[in-house]
């Protein structure tokens, strides 16, 4: 019998640096099993000192990709990354919608870690309104989370407020990740689901090898889903994944290197 490849899709920023964006969702899949597929929405010219240029796709061209994709190879589960501007929000979510697809991670990426825009300010409403409805994981680092609720969120009690005002704004699962929060040694990733709060911890790693951490934790979760994880345990899964790749660093690049995207197979084959 035929078994079934399991397909997962990025529509994401390129990153020229090879650590984050596209190429980083690409990286993950491939290491979890999963066909990798991609719509690219910007490409930056990018290192590990931090983005030099970004240049957006035209919202035509964003629209046929997810056409080509859409019309041959439907995806199991897909993610989303550095959409940029209202205009290719408001086209990936009207058509991830007109597709029927779902498993949908959004990754509400905003900021790269050098400080680069890669969402427009007058772009976060659009994202709320569109596309987080669609989100079935919503995975947003503490600044995104404050920024899509409005809210600081300074601990454990904020952090849960958070992730229920978010679940109300559409989004079905949340996963508030903790890396931004260097006082913790046990960076807690808070998982909702509506009903109960899980936390999944790691153990931080003092390093600047944290270029693209973000990306690749969302690829993770998409790639486990295509493969017909339940959320929780693809939430698990890339919890090991992250926690291998930042423990096993590249040093690449003279800025925040990239992870290390083989360590997680390397290590658990
Ligand atoms: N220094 C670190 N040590 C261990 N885990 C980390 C570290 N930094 C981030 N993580 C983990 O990496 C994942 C991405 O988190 P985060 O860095 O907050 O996202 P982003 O890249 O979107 O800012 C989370 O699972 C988080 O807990
Ligand atoms: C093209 C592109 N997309 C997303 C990011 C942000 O990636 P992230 O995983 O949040 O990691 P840092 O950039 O914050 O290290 C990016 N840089 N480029």
């Amino acid at each position: 019998m035929m078994s079934i490849t399991p397909k997962a899709l990025t529509i994401a920023g390129s990153d020229s640096g090879g650590g984050a964006g596209i190429q980083a969702d690409l990286k993950t899949f491939q290491e979890l099993g999963a066909y990798g597929m991609s719509v690219i929405t910007a490409v930056t010219a990018q290192n590990t000192k931090g983005v030099q240029n970004i240049h957006a796709i035209p919202v035509e061209m964003v629209v046929d990709q997810l056409k080509s994709i859409a019309d041959d190879l439907q995806p199991h589960a897909l993610k989303t990354g550095m959409l940029f501007s209202v205009e290719i929000i408001e086209a990936v979510s009207s058509h991830i919608r007109e597709f029927h697809w779902n498993n949908v991670v959004v990754d509400p990426v905003m900021i790269a870690k050098g400080g680069s825009e890669l969402l427009r300010k007058d772009a976060v409403e659009a994202l709320k309104k569109y596309l987080l409805p669609l989100a079935d994981i919503l995975t947003p680092n503490i600044p995104e989370a404050e920024q899509l609720t409005g809210r600081t969120i300074a601990d454990k009690r904020g952090r849960e407020d958070a992730a229920r005002f978010l679940h109300d704004l559409g989004a079905k699962k949340i996963v508030i990740k903790g890396g931004h929060l260097p006082h913790e040694s046990e960076p807690v990733d808070l998982y909702y689901d509506g009903e109960q709060m899980i936390e999944f911890k790691g153990k931080r790693i003092e390093t600047s090898q944290t270029h693209g951490t973000g990306c690749t934790f969302a690829a993770a979760i998409t790639a486990e889903l295509a493969r017909g994880k339940s959320p929780a345990e693809a939430v698990q899964t890339a919890k090991a994944f992250i926690q291998e790749a930042i423990s096993s660093p590249l040093h690449l690049g003279s800025g925040h290197g990239p992870t290390n995207h083989w360590a997680y197979r390397r290590n658990n084959q």
